[in-house]
């Protein structure tokens, strides 16, 4: 029997760089946390303990820095460029897997003006990006995670199968509440203002969440990747990973009082998992661009 080795990738995870713009008195800053991982042939390290293919993490982790000297623009820019400089720069380097996390500031506004450099950290969503570089092709994912979404009614579950394990009541008023997990694909070659394509499927997330009464978790899903789909020809597949956070109405008879769905049990788990890929009929799947991402996205 012998034994071989299968598909590896190594670099630097989680570079955390900041970069503050200061060209005049109004700095800009943009937070990420990026991972560069090279993929190609690196098998006489992992056979024989020759290093003469591998370009250190740490090197990895300084090219990050030096290309966030001229700027970032977008996390999915920035990580096309260190895709294209390494692939470019090792012949060996065949390909490799980019991604980042991004954080977003706000301006603190003082007696109502907004400051020039001082910032609050804004708690909502954490941005990501994705590029997968496979020989020359490039794919590009957008997505968030982290965006609490609830409503307070609007929300029901019915109509499903009975057996002697359930005990869930049927219900047409209850609090539908979830952490929006999301990744999009990009059609290869789309050019692309990512940064104002991703504030504009916030948008269509959040406001579509409140539009129409909510079947179920999984309808709900399906339109929020619809909408999007629907609104942006430059993206050619949604995936969602979203957890039904329950809450759960007290029974607050034992106390002698009423609860018309006012007190809520908010329970952390265990929790529904609903996850669905949403795409458009006859497209290319690209699982090049999915491979390495955990569970569904
Ligand atoms: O929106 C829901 N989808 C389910 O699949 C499910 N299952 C469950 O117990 N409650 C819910 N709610």
């Amino acid at each position: 029997m012998s034994i071989v080795l299968g598909a590896n990738q190594y670099g630097k995870a989680e570079v955390r760089v900041v970069k503050v713009t200061r060209d005049d008195p109004r700095h800009e800053i943009e937070d990420l946390s990026v991972t560069s991982q090279l993929r190609g042939d690196f098998a006489a390290a992992h056979l024989t303990g020759d290093n003469r293919h591998v370009v250190p993490t740490d090197t990895q982790k300084n090219t990050v820095f030096a290309f966030a000297r001229d700027g970032i623009g977008s996390p999915e820019e920035f990580l096309l460029r260190l895709a294209d400089h390494f692939t470019g720069s090792f012949e060996w380097v065949t390909g490799g897997r980019w991604t980042a996390e991004s954080y977003a500031w706000h301006r603190i506004h003082v007696d109502g003006d907004p400051h020039d450099h001082a910032f609050v950290r804004v708690g909502q969503e954490t941005r990501t990006a994705v590029v997968v570089a496979d020989g020359g092709e490039r794919h590009v994912l957008g997505g968030l995670h982290g965006l609490t979404l609830l409503k307070t009614t609007g929300s029901g579950f019915e109509g499903y199968p009975k057996d002697r394990y359930t005990t869930l009541p049927e219900t047409r008023d209850r609090i539908l509440a979830t952490d929006v997990a999301t990744r999009w694909r990009y059609l290869p070659g789309a050019d692309v203002d990512y940064n104002a394509v991703y504030a504009d499927v916030k948008r269509i997330l959040l406001e579509e969440f409140t539009r129409r009464y909510s079947a179920a978790l999984q309808t709900t899903m399906f339109e929020l990747g619809t909408a999007v789909l629907e609104a942006h020809d430059e993206i050619a597949e949604m995936r969602f990973s979203l957890p039904n956070k329950h809450h759960f109405a007290v029974d607050l008879a034992p106390f002698g009082l009423d609860n018309p769905n006012e007190v809520f049990y908010a329970a952390d788990r265990p929790y529904g998992l609903i996850e669905a890929q949403i795409t458009r009929e006859g497209i290319d799947p690209a699982d090049a661009a999915w491979e390495g991402a955990t569970a569904f996205c």
